[in-house]
């Protein structure tokens, strides 16, 4: 087993930023497990299935060979909201237990963000980050990152999504988002990206001072 970084907080707070920079700095493994259900909500879109459809979802969950698929067509906010919903589905997020499980045990380290990753996924992770901001800050965020792409979505459209999916995320059943216990908080609603990978270093690194860890 080796070190266990687990990142989790709402859309656009800067997670899958922050988790790839901490994995090049301890030369570790990343997964956005965000991807994994991304796949599994576009093998139902492409087989013309409801997204509400258990069973062909649990299907998608097991089949899912994420090295094989095209990230373009998982990325932007339609597939983030056709995740959101196939995510409600406890036998979805089931079958995607083991994989994420066996990511994190590689060594010499691995760093997963999502939404479960510290409170079901590796509940006993060596350093937790709940990585948050202000609702209208990542709407920002997310905007320049659309705009910079081309797309030219209104801000105020940007952020009723993200509200949206925060909540559906936050308000469902099944590893509802919300902070471990033991997680700590780096709210980077005044922070530029260089100043939170800081933050999230520093405390990373306390960690694996105090358990002498390679
Ligand atoms: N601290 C920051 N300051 C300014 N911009 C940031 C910061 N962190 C991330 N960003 C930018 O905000 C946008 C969203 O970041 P990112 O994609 O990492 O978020 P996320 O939480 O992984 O999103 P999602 O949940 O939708 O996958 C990106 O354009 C990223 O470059
Ligand atoms: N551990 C996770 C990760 C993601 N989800 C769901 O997938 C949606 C898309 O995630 P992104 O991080 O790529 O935006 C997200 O809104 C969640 O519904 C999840 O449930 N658990």
């Amino acid at each position: 087993m080796g070190f266990v970084i687990a990142v989790d907080g709402p859309a656009a707070s800067g997670k899958g930023t922050l988790s790839k920079r901490i994995a090049a700095h301890y030369g570790f493994a990343h997964l956005d497990t965000g991807l994994l259900y991304r796949a599994v909500a576009r093998l139902l879109l492409d087989k013309n299935r409801p997204l509400d459809d258990e069973k062909a979802a649990q299907a998608a969950a097991f089949a899912l060979e994420l090295a094989y698929m095209d990230e373009s067509r998982l990325r932007g906010a339609e597939m983030g909201e056709a995740a959101s919903r196939v995510s409600i589905i406890p036998a979805v997020r089931a079958a995607l237990l083991d994989r994420q499980r066996e990511f994190a045990a590689q060594a010499p380290g691995a760093v997963l963000d999502g939404r479960d990753i510290g409170t079901v996924i590796c509940p006993d992770a060596d350093v937790k980050l709940f990585v948050t901001a202000s609702a209208e800050e990542r709407a920002r965020r997310r905007h320049r990152e659309l705009e910079s792409r081309g797309a030219a979505p209104a801000y105020e459209s940007v952020l009723a999504d993200i509200r949206a999916r925060d909540a559906r995320d936050a308000g469902r059943s099944s590893a509802p988002l919300r902070q471990a216990e033991d997680a700590v908080l780096l709210d980077t609603t005044t922070l530029g990206i260089e100043e939170a990978l800081a933050a999230a270093l520093a405390v990373v690194d306390k960690v694996r001072g105090a358990s002498s860890l390679p």
